[in-house]
């Protein structure tokens, strides 16, 4: 390693812009709502897809579903045991939705990574993790080359869930109950652009009925190469 290697990690003028310009935006929309914590910049927007929308998403997952991957090198065995599948960004079912988000945010769909659809049946569940990258570990590299860090996650639930399937913040201590059309989106760096441990969160079992949601990551950079 090099001498004067950069620290992983630590305040970052790009991350930070990202996280201002974003929650001026959210703040000056209407129809979203801050949630009131002072842990995290987080949002939602209580009925942000029409039941159609959602209902054409949720066929599609069901159609491409296979089994969810984490990124960490060690096998973590039961971490995250839902199914999920690429939601392709050039189909019509799929486009309008992702761009809508970008769109929300005030994001490039360039910084956009490929949406991601996730199908819980009772029982599945996403143990708590950080969205953001750990840029010690052996895949840093790699993500640099896609875009770098992640700032902002947006995820909208699908379908209503008769009983749990709440994503859970523990450190913050909120959960966010399944909701048809309902998008939740939170900033995954602190003010200052570096990585926020505050937003831990968890997908928690589901206890009875499917749950179905649609994630997006923002990168720092561009995920799309021009
Ligand atoms: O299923 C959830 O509620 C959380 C999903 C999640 O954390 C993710 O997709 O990164
Ligand atoms: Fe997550």
């Amino acid at each position: 390693m090099a001498l004067f290697a950069k620290k992983p990690g630590g305040p970052s003028p790009v991350r930070r812009l990202v996280g201002e310009s974003v929650s001026r935006r959210l703040d000056a929309n209407p129809a979203v709502k801050r949630a009131k914590v002072d842990e995290a910049q987080i949002f939602y927007h209580p009925d942000f897809l029409d039941a159609a929308t959602c209902d054409r998403l949720v066929a599609l997952i069901d159609a491409n579903r296979r089994r969810s991957t984490v990124l960490a090198e060690e096998s973590v065995q039961d971490f995250r045991t839902s199914d999920s599948c690429d939601m392709d960004r050039w189909s019509p079912d799929v486009r309008p939705t992702d761009e809508a988000i970008a769109d929300l945010l005030g994001i490039d769909p360039v910084h956009g990574e490929t949406m991601q659809g996730q199908r819980y049946a009772v029982g599945q569940h996403f143990r708590a993790h950080f969205d953001y990258f750990n840029e010690a570990q052996a895949y840093w590299p790699k993500m640099v080359e896609t875009g770098g860090q992640r700032t902002w996650t947006a995820m909208i639930y699908l379908n209503d869930v008769e009983e749990g399937g709440a994503t859970w913040f523990p450190t913050i201590g909120i959960r966010v109950a399944p909701k048809k059309g309902l998008l939740l989106t939170w900033n995954n760096m602190k003010p200052d652009g570096d990585r926020n441990t505050a937003t831990l969160h968890e997908g928690m079992p589901v206890v009875q009925g499917t749950k179905y949601i649609v994630t997006k990551w923002f990168r720092e950079g561009n995920w799309i190469k021009a």
